[in-house]
């Protein structure tokens, strides 16, 4: 397993290990230091699936040390994808001495990964773990995007043809989002070709994703590019009893009555603006419930401390907590005094508001939440989406009544999307949903490999 160094996307590919591993498969991952720390603890077979750390060259004008993208800005994403490229004959070198020779490589943004594994007679896999609304429209031929250029806001204002739906779309001004697909991502190619050369080059491509949910766009994707989607499902783990809440947030959310705290976290990657940071908190502080919100300090702040609003400490006191570090986000889901869950709507989020029993409201960032966003709320109709304003601000008032729509008992919007949600949850929840996709993701290996 190698994938790219964004904890977002290593969390996933460390599920998918474990689940392999149930089934008695050894798996090597290839993983930046320190993340390797970070994310052992989500490792359930650990004499199946070995950790193995590998070095992160530094490139300019990353910082000394830097080995994910939790630990940059967006900005800098472009040259963390520069380094990831110059891991390739470390990588290399390590999957030639491994013995026995593996069966599959498993990888995403590394699209150089396929040559490596035919010139050594391994199959590979693009695992991607984002919607596959999200490559439909935006990763596919038929978008018919030259190599090496930058997108046109033309390019990018309509889903590409046979793009399957006129419902998870973006609207108006938020396709602008995808214009970064045609800037360099990591060095001489966009993040267009990358990603179309990764789609293009493997033998199967995967996506953590269900039939259920997204059935035309993964055969969309199978036809686009001529070769098999196999689908793994959600893959979340069941509870990890090695590592339980953390007791500062068991014992402030014990404090409160069950269903009645909103919990809002927006991943690991994004960051926001001060003014849009403080505009959010005081949205917080108007619902007048509790609220744990766990967001990184604001750009240009190094400490969230430093970017509460004035008097915000005071007023709202001890009923609400901002947290400018990281939480165990599936274990606050988890907690009954939550009952609400703000969030960007990050896929990896996205699956686990699923799974959880809190009511959901979105506030997507980037591109691909957005898609993940209208599969929610346009399709599934399991939470709603806080309205932006046209230059796409978040206001205090807006995110409230967002809040208070899916928090209110009398709501008529909060009980529809809380018996969908409970629907979709007790499908995923059922017997044999999660198992039956492992089960069919595995048996479709064994026939890649022949
Ligand atoms: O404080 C935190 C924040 C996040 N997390 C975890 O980190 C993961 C974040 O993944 P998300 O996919 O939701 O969001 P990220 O923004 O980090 O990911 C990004 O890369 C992967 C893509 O699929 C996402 O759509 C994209 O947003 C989740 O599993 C979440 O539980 C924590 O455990 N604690
Ligand atoms: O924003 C996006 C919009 C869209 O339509 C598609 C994607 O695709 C991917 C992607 C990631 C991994 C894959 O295997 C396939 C596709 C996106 O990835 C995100 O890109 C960010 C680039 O800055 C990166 O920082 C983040 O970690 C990735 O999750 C985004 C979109």
């Amino acid at each position: 397993m190698f994938p790219w160094f964004a904890i977002g996307h290593m969390t996933p590919f460390l599920h998918l290990s474990n689940k392999l591993a149930e089934y008695g498969h050894k798996i090597t991952f290839l993983i930046p230091k320190k993340a390797k720390h970070q994310l052992e603890h989500l490792l359930l077979y650990p004499s199946l699936i070995t950790l193995h750390p590998i070095t992160i060259p530094h490139v300019h004008p990353l910082p000394p040390g830097i080995e994910t993208a939790s630990e940059i800005p967006l900005h800098l994403n472009n040259h963390l994808a520069t380094a990831l490229d110059l891991t390739r004959p470390e990588v290399e070198s390590f999957i030639i001495t491994l013995q026995p020779k593996p069966h599959v490589l498993f990888y995403d943004m590394a699209y150089w990964v396929p040559e490596i594994a035919s010139k050594l007679q391994i199959k590979s896999v693009c695992y991607n773990v984002v919607c596959a609304a999200s490559l439909a429209i935006a990763l596919v031929p038929a978008l018919n995007v030259g190599r090496y250029q930058p997108f046109t806001e033309e390019d990018v204002a309509k889903p590409p043809p046979g793009y399957p739906s006129s419902n998870v779309v973006f609207h108006g001004p938020e396709a602008r989002s995808l214009l970064f697909l045609g800037l360099e991502f990591g060095s001489g190619l966009t993040f267009y070709d990358r990603m179309s050369t990764a789609l293009k080059s493997c033998d199967a491509i995967a996506i953590r994703t269900c039939r259920e949910i997204e059935d035309n766009f993964c055969n969309y994707i199978s036809s686009q590019y001529n070769k098999p989607v196999l689908l793994t499902g959600p893959v979340l783990p069941e509870t990890n009893n090695n590592n339980p809440l953390e007791a500062r947030w068991a014992e402030w959310l014990s404090r409160f009555e069950p269903n009645s705290v909103v919990f809002c976290a927006f991943g690991s990657q994004f960051i926001l603006e001060k003014d849009q940071f403080q505009e959010l908190l005081l949205g917080f502080e108007m619902t007048m419930v509790p609220f744990l919100v766990a967001l990184k300090p604001p750009q240009g702040c190094g400490s969230v401390e430093e970017a509460l609003p004035e008097g915000f400490k005071e007023r709202v006191g001890e009923r609400g907590v901002v947290h400018g570090g990281w939480v165990q986000q599936p274990l606050i889901l988890a907690h009954p005094s939550v009952g609400c869950f703000v969030n960007h709507c990050g896929f990896g989020s996205m699956w686990e508001s699923l799974m959880a029993e809190s009511q959901i409201v979105m506030v997507p960032q980037l591109g691909d939440q957005i898609l993940n966003t209208r599969l929610m709320s346009g399709e599934l109709v399991v939470g709603v989406e806080v309205e932006r304003t046209e230059n796409g601000w978040v206001s205090k008032e807006s995110l409230c009544k967002a809040i208070k729509s899916v928090m209110g008992e009398d709501s008529e919007v909060g009980c529809l999307v809380r018996n969908n949600h409970a629907n979709w949850r007790q499908i995923m929840v059922s017997q044999g949903f999660m198992r039956g996709y492992i089960d069919s993701f595995v048996k479709d290996l064994e026939l890649l490999m022949g």
